[in-house]
């Protein structure tokens, strides 16, 4: 199912909330989403940004700032291109906002003119013609043909300032720019006058640590509200993890299993059949654990694990994943609950890879992990004692994307079945999204034999790409699918006691050949 078919479901309900929220006074109006002083002072920005309501005014500039950078070119342009050409202007969808009018503007620190900007924009653009109708397509290329760019510095608060009051206001600033120099400009900004309504858009990794994340979260608090800023999870946005709510929610079958009286474990999968691919200056310092399962499989966690929210809006939804992170902590001592591996020379699919310490640019005294595994536990009466793991690495020989939810076996089987009575289990698959159900059922041939089988729904491709998905969000001025601040914070809180042992090296480095299947399972980290 679509995620625009699961909002246009819940649309009706989501709106009739607000309007009761409204006429009760219900909406508590008042929730931080953040650590950090809840209406700034220093910035200028609007009283637009309702809180507990999804979507404010939709932005007029999207300002793109590390223009000439990959993010934009590889994601976010083409994100926008689809977006823009996808009927998702008409809806059914959560917002019905035209884009018709929108501005692009880029920006960086290359000396380039406006035909030199859009020629980088041509070429993004150009696949998504074929994914959208006449009319889509004449609304891109108008975005297109009308974009600017502008040289700047960044870090000079008075020249991005400028540049900003330059735009049609509300300004959707997006920051694809390493996350240093996003901090930086951020610092720099505090006190300046920002225009009305501006978004501030930020990727991954939002802070360092718990602490740095928390000074940032200040920092950005000075200048516009919580709603007002999006910290990008693209996995938020990939139509498969939000798909999840379909299955909980709209299903009357599984929410009354979902919960440590009927689930056994829950293992969350992301095995890349990648290798470095030219980002050693990135990941050699991120590693597994921070570039994946700090942001991203926490996200897909909370999705798993959250209670249902009343409604599919910023505030409900974000409340419901927060209760979550709070509550998750690692399942032991780190020890007993992470694990690392790197991996060695091997042959993944039809290309051999380096032993990964040996590649350009890797600095093998640092001990990058490829793969790293945590066990959670969520400290709620829904969660208690079940064992959650998180799992990514790179270089494997499969890949295998996909949340496996394995539920408890049952409790007596009948005397006269013959046969091993397997857990049923429910695999949602990120990549390719495929919804698989392994049941046991009566064997051909015999009916008193067990044997194992596989309900399997394969779910159409999505309208969007993850990045158009962001973007839309960020048009729309609505921050539901974006990390808010305190979450931001929580998720580097439930991995620091790993990333503290792991950099005192009390947890062994173990090695696996590339195209292998990672290091071998054990108890803690079983096959599943
Ligand atoms: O499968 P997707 O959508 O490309 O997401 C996975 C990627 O997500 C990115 O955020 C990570 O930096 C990459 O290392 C990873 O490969």
């Amino acid at each position: 199912m679509h995620l625009t078919a699961i909002f246009g479901r819940l649309k009706a309900v989501s709106e009739q909330q607000q309007v009761d929220g409204q006429a009760t006074g219900g909406t508590e109006s008042g929730r931080a989403g953040s650590s950090g002083p809840e209406q700034p002072g220093g910035g200028g920005h609007g009283a637009s940004g309702e809180r507990g309501h999804s979507g404010g005014d939709p932005v007029a500039t999207l300002l793109v700032l590390g223009a000439s950078g990959d993010l934009a070119s590889r994601l976010l342009l083409p994100g926008l291109a689809r977006l823009l050409v996808s009927d998702r202007n008409e809806g059914p969808g959560r917002h019905e906002h035209s884009r018709d009018g929108l501005r692009l503007v880029g920006a960086g620190a290359e000396d380039w003119d406006d035909d030199r900007w859009r020629e980088v924009v041509t070429k993004a653009f150009a696949g998504a013609q074929e994914h959208g109708d006449d009319k889509g397509w004449a609304a891109a290329c108008a975005v297109r043909d009308t974009s600017r760019y502008a040289k700047v510095d960044v870090t000079d608060p008075d020249a991005l300032t400028a540049l900003m009051a330059s735009c049609e206001a509300p300004v959707a600033v997006y920051f694809a720019l390493p996350p240093g120099i996003t901090a930086k400009a951020c610092e720099k900004l505090v006190g300046q006058q920002l225009p009305e309504s501006t978004r501030l858009v930020m990727e991954k990794p939002f802070g360092s640590d718990e602490a740095s994340a928390h000074q940032l979260n200040e920092v950005v608090a000075q200048l516009v509200p919580e709603e007002h800023v999006h910290r990008v999870d693209h996995f938020l946005g990939t139509s498969t993890v939000l798909n999840i709510f379909g299955v909980r929610f709209a299903n009357r079958l599984f929410e009354p299993t979902w919960n440590a009286s009927h689930v056994e474990r829950v293992d969350v999968l992301y095995d890349e059949d990648l290798g470095l691919e030219g980002r050693a200056r990135y990941y050699d310092k991120a590693g597994a654990l921070k570039d994946m399962i700090q942001s991203h499989l926490l996200q897909v966690l909370a999705v798993l694990a959250m209670d249902a929210p009343a409604a599919l809006d910023e505030r409900e939804f974000r409340d419901r994943k927060a209760q979550v992170l709070r509550a998750t902590r690692l399942a032991g001592t780190p020890a007993q609950a992470s694990r690392r591996a790197v991996y060695t020379a091997g042959r993944m699919g039809d290309r051999d890879l380096p032993d990964y310490q040996a590649e350009d640019g890797v600095d093998p005294s640092r001990q990058t992990e490829t793969l790293a595994e945590v066990v959670l536990h969520i400290d709620t009466w829904r969660w208690a004692g079940v064992p959650f793991r998180l799992r990514s690495g790179k270089g494997l020989g499969r890949a295998r994307k996909e949340a496996v939810i394995t539920f408890k076996p049952v409790p007596h089987l009948v005397a006269g079945l013959h046969g091993e009575a397997r857990p049923t289990r429910l695999r949602l698959s990120f990549k390719p999204g495929v919804i698989n159900l392994d049941l046991m059922v009566n064997a051909e041939g015999d009916p008193f034999d067990l044997e194992e089988t596989t309900l399997t729904a394969q779910l159409g491709d999505s309208e969007l790409p993850a990045y158009g998905e962001v973007l839309a969000g960020v048009l729309d001025g609505d921050p539901l699918l974006s990390v808010r601040g305190d979450t931001a914070e929580d998720c580097w809180r439930i991995l620091a006691p790993v990333i503290a042992a792991w950099e005192a090296d009390e947890v062994p480095l173990e090695t696996y050949p590339a195209g292998s299947d990672g290091p071998e399972p054990t108890e803690a980290f079983p096959a599943v």
